[in-house]
């Protein structure tokens, strides 16, 4: 946003005093607050940034202070949970307009992040059927000049997409790399040593920031368990066939696989 000229002015609040010197140092805010409150005062558009699970109490501090007309909006990665948390504290006359950027990295913290970060990737958004179309339009408008393609989509259906796409994958990282590491010593090590493509690639991911995951799997329960027991099930599939030396099975789910992840690949170039 600064890089683009999008505000006159940015402000930001965060808990610690270190965190408010890396940002104004950074030259990312022009001001940086310790009580949320004070930045959201007057502002026209407001973007919740922090772990969903405290969305609830967030939105509750900064309701009063909010300016009639003004643009609620967050980055959450799950969407139903927080229009159940932040829904009811929203005053009237402030557009509440939920939106998930799908872009970031396993970093935390103002240092990690850059203004190409947006750029060609998708931002969805959810506002609810009464939205108004005006403000809608404007926080659409941002997200395209920060350089994402916006598209829009009912909560529930967003959940559902990301459960698969990321929460999944995310899941299934924390899990391999708990494993490799729950090795006795002589194997772990072997482990560490020789990681390279596959496992490293895991190790990434699950490097992701613990306050942030947890909570998205506690907010996006339902998805998560659903996606999970299919996947339980392809799983116990994979794991028959090896036992029964059905390689037939095996290659044919591989060949269609890495059809897929051609398709994924011509679709970006596209
Ligand atoms: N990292 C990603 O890949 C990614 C992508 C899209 C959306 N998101 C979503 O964006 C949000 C933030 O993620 P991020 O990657 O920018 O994380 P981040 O760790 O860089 O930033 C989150 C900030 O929230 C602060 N915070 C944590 N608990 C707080 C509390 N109780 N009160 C006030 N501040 C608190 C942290 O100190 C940190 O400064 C999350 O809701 C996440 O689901 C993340
Ligand atoms: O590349 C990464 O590090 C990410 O995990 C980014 C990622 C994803 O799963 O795609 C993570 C969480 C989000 O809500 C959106 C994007």
């Amino acid at each position: 946003a600064r890089a683009q000229g999008l505000a006159e002015e940015i402000v930001c609040s965060t808990r610690r005093e270190a965190t408010r010197d890396t940002a104004r140092s950074l030259g990312i805010v022009d001001h940086a607050y310790e009580n949320p409150a004070e930045a959201a005062a007057g502002a026209d558009l407001v973007l919740l940034c922090t772990p969903v699970g405290t969305y609830a109490d967030l939105s509750a501090a900064i309701a009063p202070v909010l300016a009639p007309g003004a643009i609620l909006s967050d980055v959450g990665s799950v969407k139903q949970a927080v229009v159940r948390d932040v829904g009811p504290n929203v005053p009237d006359g402030v557009h509440f307009i939920p939106g998930h950027p799908i872009a970031g990295t396993e970093h935390s913290g103002p240092e990690s992040g850059f203004a190409e970060l947006f750029q060609g990737r998708w931002c969805i958004l959810t506002p609810p059927p009464a939205a108004d179309p005006a403000a809608v339009a404007r926080l659409r408008a941002f997200w395209e000049k920060v350089g994402s393609q916006v598209v829009e989509m009912d909560p529930a259906h967003h959940d559902k997409v990301l459960a698969i796409t990321s929460h999944l994958p995310h899941l299934i990282a924390y899990t391999i790399v708990g494993t490799a590491t729950d090795l006795e010593e002589t194997l772990r090590s072997e482990v560490i040593k020789y990681s390279a493509g596959g496992f490293r690639d895991f190790t990434r991911i699950a490097a992701s920031d613990p306050v942030m995951w947890r909570d998205i799997f506690l907010d996006n329960r339902e998805a998560v368990l659903e996606m999970l027991g299919r996947f339980s099930e392809d799983l116990a599939y994979l794991q028959r066939a090896i036992r029964w030396g059905e390689g037939d099975k095996l290659h044919e789910l591989f060949t269609r696989t890495r059809a897929i992840r051609r398709g994924i690949i011509e679709a970006k170039q596209a």
